[in-house]
């Protein structure tokens, strides 16, 4: 592992390569295997594997199908470079293992399921760092979004900005049924704007009204309130998200993957194509907006905040 991480982060850092994610993900890939397959009751049980490197912890249920990536990453599991650069292999490496079928992210940091975006990344950093952040945010979004695999976020803690993207380019949202656990695109409190493709993804699983709205008030949500505007699919006690989640991929996993995945595609390759069709383009856009001093300060008086709140 340690020896492919700087190899695939040059290969998300470099503007020239062509970006993993334009190869075909969702669409044109051969069907995994078909579900209804019998399988030895003994794989059922016993043959799970494991791997793990600084930020994230793998496991695969050989017997189902179905991995679990832990967001192990403290104290919140801010998405930095060298995170998103973990995730990203770690990821391609269960999206090429055919034995596996579905992906359930969760957190393994107790009450966060991820703070979003590192904002230590996004402050006072040179052109070229920025360029590298946003093209591995940038694959991140591309690689869940449009996975084959089906995907389910057991959201067991908060999960603002970039963390709620994380979930809402699952397939299937479940969140621990916490009040005190919220989720949502708060850029606009920190003075940022949701980039085109975070505010499409929203908009695909609340709608435009309800997205409107939380966008433009940078709202956080209590549980109770996303499931209520759709944010999350369902709620449930936090010692049962997991078992939830398997029980609900394997009943994803029950339709031939071929259909899936094609209607999965249907519905996301729009939305897909239009940042990599503008991948440069939304790069440079980040450089200029994130450069501007008064973004800097905005960022800056929210890291004081976030400080002060603690003291
Ligand atoms: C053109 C487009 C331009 C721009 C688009 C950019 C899009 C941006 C997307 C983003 O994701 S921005 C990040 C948004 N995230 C947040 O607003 C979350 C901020 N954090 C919190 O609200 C809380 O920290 C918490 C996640 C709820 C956890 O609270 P808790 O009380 O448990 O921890 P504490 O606040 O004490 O934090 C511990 C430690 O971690 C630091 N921290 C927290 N979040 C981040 C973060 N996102 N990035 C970097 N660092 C973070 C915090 O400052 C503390 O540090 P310290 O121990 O050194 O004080």
């Amino acid at each position: 592992m340690a020896a492919v991480a700087p190899t695939l982060a040059r290969r998300i850092a470099r503007p020239g390569m062509l970006p993993l994610c334009s190869r075909p993900q969702a669409w044109g890939r051969a069907a995994r295997q078909s579900p209804g397959l019998p399988r030895a009751p003994s794989l059922l049980l016993t043959q799970r594997r494991a791997f793990s490197n600084n930020k994230i912890l793998v496991e695969l249920d050989e017997g189902s199908g179905i991995a679990t990536m832990k967001l192990k990453s403290p104290p919140v599991n801010s998405l930095s470079l060298d995170f998103l650069t973990e995730f990203c292999i770690s990821l391609e490496k269960l999206e090429n293992n055919r034995g596996c079928r579905g992906v359930i992210f969760t957190s393994a940091i107790p009450k966060i399921f991820s703070s979003g975006l590192d904002i230590t990344e996004m402050c006072r950093k040179s052109t070229e760092h920025y360029a590298e952040f946003w093209r591995a945010v940038q694959e991140m979004w591309l690689r869940v979004y449009g996975s084959n695999m089906v995907t389910v976020a057991a959201i067991n803690g908060s999960s603002p900005a970039g963390g709620c993207l994380l979930a809402l380019s699952c397939d299937y949202r479940i969140m621990a049924e916490n009040p005190k656990f919220s989720i949502g695109l708060n850029e606009a409190q920190l003075g940022i704007v949701a980039p085109f493709w975070f505010k499409d993804t929203f908009v695909n699983v609340v709608g435009h009204r309800v997205a409107e709205r939380s966008l433009q008030l940078g709202c956080l949500h209590s549980a109770p309130e996303a499931l209520r505007i759709g944010l999350v699919d369902e709620l449930v006690p936090e010692e049962k998200l997991q078992d939830k989640a398997a029980a609900v991929i394997a009943q994803w996993l029950a339709l031939p993957d071929h259909a899936r995945q094609l209607t999965k595609s249907m519905m996301r390759k729009l939305v897909l194509d239009r940042l990599v069709a503008h991948r440069e383009e939304d790069i440079q856009n980040f450089i200029s907006f994130i450069t501007k001093e008064s973004i800097q300060k905005s960022l800056h008086m929210y890291m004081e905040m976030l400080k002060k709140k603690k003291g």
